[in-house]
């Protein structure tokens, strides 16, 4: 499925082009161009975080929740978490560079930092005042989620939330944040790190003059670490084995193909000539 989303067929890419302003050198250059990949592809867009006034669900709407299938509850967040990391793979596409990496690097990439940039983005939409995030149009609190019986993966998911909203970061900081967690020469299994590393290299250097010109250098020692973000996703993949246990079937028959592909993928699936 990742293949497929890559292909320059596929999604077209829109090369973004940049205002001509000569002021700017390559590193702003680039900073300007990942917050439009950024904009873009982020769901609600900044313009409709900024005005609206969410409302919160009642207290029956939570416990229709409450009450759901956990079979019920898991697929609707996989289908979410699903078109989110769709968008994830159409900002990677845009990022200047991405596409000319080879498409295993792309896909090795895309693999091990979307759902981190999932997890980053949800901070746009949460309410750190109520605890709560947007969920399905309105705003949640963990206690909707329980029918999902992973309470401390969504109290994971909250707390990252909660720390990242109290950072106040702006669209330009989360998108080079965002553009790190992808481009990371760091990632098992890649081919050309070297290639990833020289990319990886050019956006740090935007991002770090980017917090040097706004006197935002404080905010790299108070990001989520590396670890903060590794241990949330290989939660999440316990949790996800442990609910293939109760309920076989359910997930190969009907989770979206690419949460499978990231998530449960299983040696049946892997094709015969790669075994
Ligand atoms: O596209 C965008 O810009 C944004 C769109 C909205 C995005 C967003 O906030 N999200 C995308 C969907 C959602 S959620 O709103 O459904 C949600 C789920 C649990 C929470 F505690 C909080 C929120 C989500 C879904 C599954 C998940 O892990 C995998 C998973 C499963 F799959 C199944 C069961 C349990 C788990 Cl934990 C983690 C998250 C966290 C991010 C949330 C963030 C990006």
């Amino acid at each position: 499925v990742l293949h497929g989303a890559l292909s320059p067929v596929g999604g077209g890419t829109c090369s973004v082009l940049l205002s001509h302003c000569v002021t700017r050198v390559p590193s702003e250059l680039l900073t300007q161009s990942v917050l439009l990949s950024h904009r873009a592809t982020c769901h609600p867009r900044a313009e409709e975080l900024q005005g609206h006034r969410w409302a919160t669900f009642t207290r029956e709407e939570i416990c229709a929740y409450q009450s759901q299938p956990m079979a019920e509850m898991w697929q609707r967040c996989a289908r979410r978490v699903t078109e989110a990391i769709e968008r994830v793979v159409e900002f990677a596409k845009r990022l200047r560079g991405f596409l000319e990496l080879s498409q295993h690097d792309q896909i090795v990439l895309l693999k091990a930092g979307a759902m981190e940039v999932v997890l980053v983005r949800m901070c746009r939409a949460f309410d750190a005042a109520t605890r709560t995030v947007l969920f399905e149009g309105k705003l949640a609190g963990p206690e909707l989620f329980r029918s999902l019986g992973c309470p401390e993966l969504v109290a994971s998911i909250f707390d990252l939330a909660q720390g990242l909203s109290a950072l106040r970061c702006s669209e330009s900081e989360l998108g080079l944040l965002s553009a790190l967690l992808l481009v990371n020469a760091g990632r098992p299994w890649l081919q050309d790190r070297p290639r990833v590393a020289r990319l990886q290299g050019h956006l740090d250097v935007a991002f770090r003059l980017l917090l040097r010109r706004t006197r935002r250098e404080g905010l790299l020692a108070r990001l989520p670490s590396p670890g903060q973000l590794r241990a949330l996703c290989s939660q999440h993949l316990e949790q996800v084995q442990a609910f293939r246990r109760l309920h076989p079937g359910v997930v190969s028959a009907s989770f979206p193909p690419l949460y499978r592909e990231l998530f449960a993928a299983d040696p049946a699936d892997v094709p015969a000539g790669t075994r």
